[in-house]
């Protein structure tokens, strides 16, 4: 196993050994805390630019699953159709692996998808650093080789346009079905399921795509990687749309971010993220509390929501919001991930809920 030298902005260094594909890469440096899920992390395109650190000591000893694609030409078991983060960042790899549904080790596939993983970095003391510091660019260094280190920069790059799809997909195609419109910023897979699996037609469409125009009873818009600030496209549609009609919305994480924008709310940077299975969220108005699944960097500022707007959601550990809903209109959106995969399923309520309003 090659050296390799994890080098954070602030210059401190850790190292280890390369488990994954020999490259050296840069980008943001997350840290998420949940115990399980890394075949859903790494699919996730709302990793796109970063470095993902687990800070669960055991990875890779369930293995990964295959690859395989469902009747609607959806990936089943991952959330993209390949890894979306630019490394893997772990205290200890799993050379061994068992599970009923393994295919392959997990050090296999990053290697097949030419993604680097590291092993042996004190993964919880990283987190601290970046818990102090607030989240940094960093970068994987072989051999501490000083000519081959790359640069990277996150803030400000429009990584939705590069992890959106390209053309319109339609998916469940029925004349009498509902129909949502999907706004992929970035879509993890199991929202598509989540969707289809409550009976309505999805029509996919890219991220900065015009849609106003088209025959739809329901609008939905999706997670997704980077800085929302990028996606002004985006938010114009979907004032255009508020505009134009009260067809019913519904946004998750990069979605709640870019409607409460569309309602003239402004977004912050949070200092390390929410990235875990077990952020606990309380729902305005009710003593009600979920466990959610989360990533995300941003959050939206709950005192810049306009007047017709109210947080729907508060995160219990740090007050910041999870979501938003308009007073009177059937337009409403959650920060954290209903749709989990991976994580709790408490909130998958909220599909039924938007579904019921079409
Ligand atoms: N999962 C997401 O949609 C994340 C949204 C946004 N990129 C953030 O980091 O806050």
């Amino acid at each position: 196993m090659r050296n390799v030298t994890l080098i954070l902005d602030d210059g401190s260094r850790f190292s280890g050994k390369s488990f994954g594909y020999e490259k050296p890469v840069a980008g943001e440096v997350v840290f998420n805390t949940a115990m399980t899920g890394y075949p859903e992390s790494l699919t996730d395109p709302s990793y796109a630019g970063q470095l993902m650190t687990l800070t669960y000591p055991l990875v890779g000893n369930y293995g990964v699953p295959p690859f395989t694609v469902g009747p609607n030409g959806l990936a089943v078991l991952m959330e993209s159709e390949r890894i979306h983060a630019e490394a893997i960042i772990v205290s200890d790899y799993s050379e061994e692996y068992s599970h009923w549904n393994a295919k392959e080790s997990l050090a296999d596939w990053l290697k097949r998808e030419q993604v680097p993983g590291i092993t042996g970095i004190d993964t919880r003391e990283l987190t601290k650093v970046l818990r102090e510091h607030g989240v940094m660019m960093g970068k994987i260094v072989f051999d501490d080789d000083p000519d081959n280190q790359p640069e990277a920069r996150y803030e400000g790059i429009n990584y939705v346009d590069k992890v959106s799809c390209k053309e319109v997909i339609r998916y469940n195609e029925g004349a009498d079905k509902k129909k949502v419109v999907l706004v992929d910023c970035g879509v993890k897979t199991n929202i598509i399921r989540c969707l289809l699996k409550r009976g309505v037609e999805v029509i996919r469409v890219p991220w900065n795509y015009d849609f106003t125009g088209m025959e739809y009873d329901g609008l939905f818009i999706s997670n997704g990687p980077g800085d929302p600030d990028t996606c002004d496209e985006a938010v114009q549609n979907i004032r255009k749309a508020m505009a134009l009609s009260d067809k019913p919305i519904f946004g998750i994480c990069m979605g709640n971010q870019l409607l409460s924008k569309a309602g003239g709310a402004t977004i912050y940077k949070l200092k390390y993220g929410h990235r875990s299975h077990n952020q606990p969220v309380r729902m305005v108005g009710t003593e009600r509390c979920f466990i959610t699944s989360q990533n995300h960097g941003y959050a939206v500022d709950n005192n810049t929501l306009g007047n017709d707007w109210e947080p729907l959601f508060i995160n219990m550990n740090d007050g910041s919001n999870e979501g938003i809903r308009h007073k009177f209109k059937p337009w409403f959106s959650a920060q954290f991930h209903p749709e989990a995969a991976s994580g709790p399923t408490d909130t998958e309520f909220l599909f039924d809920e938007f579904v019921k309003l079409l």
